[in-house]
């Protein structure tokens, strides 16, 4: 069995290490080399067109669709005036000036059942051309493609636990992945242990929000949450279980290395709730958040930390 879950895990997704940059060995450190690109950029881009000078997210003034899926957006343009925002070419930019100073370094996606790991993860990694992975499919995989309810209901939640740390450890060892762990991966500290070969992101989505999201696709995936009634009731006592849940968790998913904060991307951007905020968008969040700890840590590291 343990051969079958190494073999299942190292195929048909596993990387090629060979691939992966080296950590650069310039001189110039992340804080001081990032904020003389700005510099520049915000130089050029003002003799070139000063409208489109910054690359701030100040969505007020323009309207910007941004497609689900494709991440494709678009910008109306208001008079002569070059709209500053396209979402997909922020999160472009923005993946592009971060991604060297990750240094092939994986991301590990926590946070609450249904707080969109996997959907923002594959946006995260397509732009990092990173691979991604789902530690709840690789566990899956592991038991000869068993779903998670029906390793919940035929081994027991330890055994489920047991599969997530292995197959943390496993991902421990890879880099340039982008990975969405489960919802109770960062109940156990071995496996932050793990994770912090990486950079740890918890996508912090208010349990209302949760709730209905997990109310709309129905609790078949999340055996944490069966035996939800269906109907007016449903989205109500998923809330209760995902409190629970909370209660437990809340402390936990603090420790991870940067934090993405739905309530405050709302506020940011002037939206009374957060059910309007696009995947596309918080995917933004998390590389400013992720750039925001990578500055921290240069700093401390210039402190001689
Ligand atoms: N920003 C968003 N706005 C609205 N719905 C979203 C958003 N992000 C994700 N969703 C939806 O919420 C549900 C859960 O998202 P997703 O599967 O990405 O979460 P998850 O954290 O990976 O969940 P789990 O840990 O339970 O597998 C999906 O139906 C997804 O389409
Ligand atoms: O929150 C949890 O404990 C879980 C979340 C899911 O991703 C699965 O890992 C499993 O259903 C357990």
């Amino acid at each position: 069995m343990e051969a079958k879950v190494l073999h299942k895990l190292q195929c048909p997704t596993w990387i090629d290490f060979e691939k992966f940059p080296r950590k650069s060995s310039g001189s110039v450190r992340f804080s001081r080399r990032m904020r003389e690109e700005k510099r520049l950029r915000v130089l050029i881009s003002a003799q070139m067109e000063p409208d489109i000078a910054s690359n701030q997210r100040s969505y007020d003034s323009v309207k910007v669709s941004c497609t689900f899926n494709s991440f494709s957006a678009s910008v109306l343009e208001s008079g002569n005036v070059h709209a500053p925002v396209d979402e997909a070419q922020v999160l472009k930019n923005k993946s592009q000036e971060i991604e060297p100073y990750l240094s092939g370094r994986c991301i590990y996606l926590v946070g609450m059942m249904g707080s969109g790991k996997t959907t923002v993860g594959k946006i995260l990694s397509g732009v990092l051309g990173y691979s991604f992975f789902d530690c709840d499919t690789l566990i899956e995989q592991s038991v000869d493609g068993t779903s998670v309810a029906e390793i919940f209901k035929l081994y027991g939640e330890g055994f489920f636990r047991e599969k997530e740390t292995e197959v943390l450890q496993k991902l421990s060892l890879m880099r340039q992945l982008v990975v969405s762990t489960g919802g109770g991966a960062v109940t156990r500290p071995i496996n932050w242990r793990y994770m912090q070969k990486g950079i740890s992101v918890w996508l912090d989505v208010p349990l209302e929000a949760l709730a209905q999201r997990i109310a709309a696709v129905g609790t078949d995936s999340r055996p944490l949450l069966h035996q939800c009634e269906s109907g007016d009731a449903y989205t109500e006592v998923a809330l209760n279980r995902l409190s629970t849940l909370w209660e437990e968790r809340g402390e936990a998913y603090a420790n991870a290395n940067a934090r993405v904060s739905l309530e405050n991307i709302a506020v940011k951007l002037g939206h009374k709730d957060v059910s309007s905020l696009t995947p596309v968008t918080i995917a933004i969040e998390a590389l400013e958040q992720i750039e925001g700890f990578l500055k921290e840590e240069d700093d401390m590291a210039i402190a001689g930390y």
